[in-house]
């Protein structure tokens, strides 16, 4: 870990905020002398970033490399790894800051301005988390108050930030609070109290050693998960060789990295392999292994956008398969295209997949990646956990079996659908399949045995993975046979 540094100089060129790049200078004139201090680049590039997710509902994981890059002449790889830290620490762990810092603000949190909320969520951060020394954690904020939000700021920024020094770790700071049980675990792991209960119900976490368990599964979703390539038509041991990355453990396909840039793979460039979770690897792949007996000639993927699990289908079909790739997002079909622009045999739709134009029983097998809230993928966008609310379950849980109703259309008697979504929460998942699970022209299929090599996996007839037991997404995969 860097601290980042001080450093001299600003590049003049203008940030998506319109701040300017890199590290800047400000005024500030004691007795009548002009000094200059500089603010710390990391610093104010991660407040950016701070401040596009809860100014403009901005995405830390495009806003971030787009800053980093814009700025690359002014920050060392150090400062640019110091910022990454801060802003995602920061985000993440913005529920525990803020019980902290409400019961040393003397306002709501939500009367403050909010750049200075997130310079003292900043600054809490550093000194919690982190344990960067209290000079430096405040001094560094103090500055940046003063140029952010005017010298006003700084004194308040000052007394809370020392006041949180002062409190000690985190650990030290959830006991000062006094909360127990789930309350504790969601302070102690960055989750918000109903996805905590949400993740105990999926993991069936009641009997003994389940909340080591839980907590074991929380704290998986807090760390950066790896990168995992698809090796989609090249071989994959050729992938290995040149990626010099280690073959995933699930998935034929995979290549797990430790670190470097995919995108400077010739490989990924070609299209031949591409980024991938290794759980959606293994989505896709559910769908192929599905017993079925009759023709197997027509595949739809319904909600296919932006294509990673259409790519995968299209390279591992047997010959003559026809794929159909719909998403209702002509922007994300769009994507699924550019995704395909190599594979033949396939047709890409924008539609409303309740209502696509193909006849009833028109396919062989169906994949249905369905709209979710993506809560087994926290570990990618560290601002979702905040965003997302419980009332956004229920709604999509309606979408999702409707568009099950439909995928059992659309599917011919005796072909397969797959329903796979990136969440584990039972409302998601186990809730919509027993919607039709008891339908006498539905049959739940096992997934689990088409993945005898994977461990732990099995929930009821589904398969449900998760970033601590299997170092993946949170997928969730169900089979349901169509009945002749
Ligand atoms: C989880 S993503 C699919 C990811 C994709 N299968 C992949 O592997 O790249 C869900 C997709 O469903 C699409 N979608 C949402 N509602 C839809 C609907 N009613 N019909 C078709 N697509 C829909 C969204 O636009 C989004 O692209």
């Amino acid at each position: 870990m860097t601290q980042g540094g001080r450093r001299q100089g600003t590049s003049g060129r203008q940030g998506p905020s319109g701040r300017p790049a890199g590290p800047r200078t400000v005024q500030n004139r004691p007795e009548g002398r002009r000094v200059r201090p500089v603010l710390d680049g990391a610093r104010l590039t991660a407040y950016d970033v701070l401040e596009g997710v809860s100014a403009r509902d901005a995405y830390a994981n495009l806003l971030l490399p787009q800053l980093l890059r814009e700025r690359s002449a002014d920050l060392r790889p150090r400062d640019a790894a110091f910022a990454t830290q801060l802003a995602y620490g920061t985000l993440r762990a913005t529920g525990t800051l803020d019980a902290i810092l409400t019961g040393l603000v003397s306002r709501p949190l939500a009367e403050l301005d909010p750049k200075l909320l997130d310079l003292l969520r900043l600054g809490a951060y550093q000194l919690i988390d982190l344990r960067v020394p209290a000079h430096a954690a405040v001094d560094t904020t103090v500055a940046l108050a003063r140029a952010i939000v005017g010298t006003g700021a700084s004194g308040l920024v000052n007394a809370v930030l020392r006041k949180v020094a002062a409190g000690g770790t985190r650990e030290e700071w959830v006991t000062a609070l006094g909360v127990e049980g789930d309350e504790r675990l969601s302070l102690l792991t960055d989750h918000p109290l109903w996805i905590v209960a949400a993740w105990r119900g999926a993991l069936g976490a009641e009997g003994l050693g389940a909340d080591a368990e839980l907590e074991a599964a929380l704290l998986a979703d807090d760390e950066a998960p790896e990168v995992h390539l698809v090796a989609r038509s090249v071989d994959r041991a050729t992938l290995i060789a040149s990626s010099d990355g280690l073959p995933g453990p699930w998935s034929p396909y995979a290549v797990r990295l430790e670190g470097g840039d995919p995108g400077l793979l010739a490989e990924v460039r070609s299209g031949a392999a591409g980024v991938q979770d290794e759980g959606s690897q293994l989505a896709a792949l559910a769908l192929v292994r599905a017993p079925m007996e009759g023709p197997d000639q027509t595949w739809l993927d319904m909600c296919a956008g932006p294509g990673g699990k259409a790519a995968l289908l299209a390279a591992v079909r047997p010959e003559g398969v026809q794929l159909t790739a719909a998403d209702r997002s002509e922007h994300r079909v769009g994507l699924v295209a550019s995704a395909l622009r190599d594979a033949e045999d396939v047709e890409v739709v924008v539609t409303d997949g309740r209502s696509g134009p193909w006849a009833p029983g028109s396919f062989d097998r169906v994949l249905l990646d369905a709209p979710c809230t993506g809560l087994g993928a926290l570990r990618r966008r560290p601002e979702v956990r905040w965003r997302r609310t419980p009332e956004d379950v229920a709604p999509l849980a309606e979408l999702q079996r409707e568009l099950l109703d439909a995928a059992l259309v659309a599917v011919r008697p005796g072909g397969v659908v797959a329903y796979v979504t990136c969440s584990p929460h039972t409302a998601e998942t186990v809730d919509v399949v027993a919607a039709v699970a008891d339908r006498p022209d539905v049959e739940v299929l096992a997934v689990p045995p088409l993945f005898p090599g994977v461990p732990d996996a099995a929930r009821g007839d589904a398969l449900q993975l998760w970033p601590h037991r299997h170092g993946t997404d949170a997928m969730f995969v169900a089979l349901l046979r169509r009945r002749g």
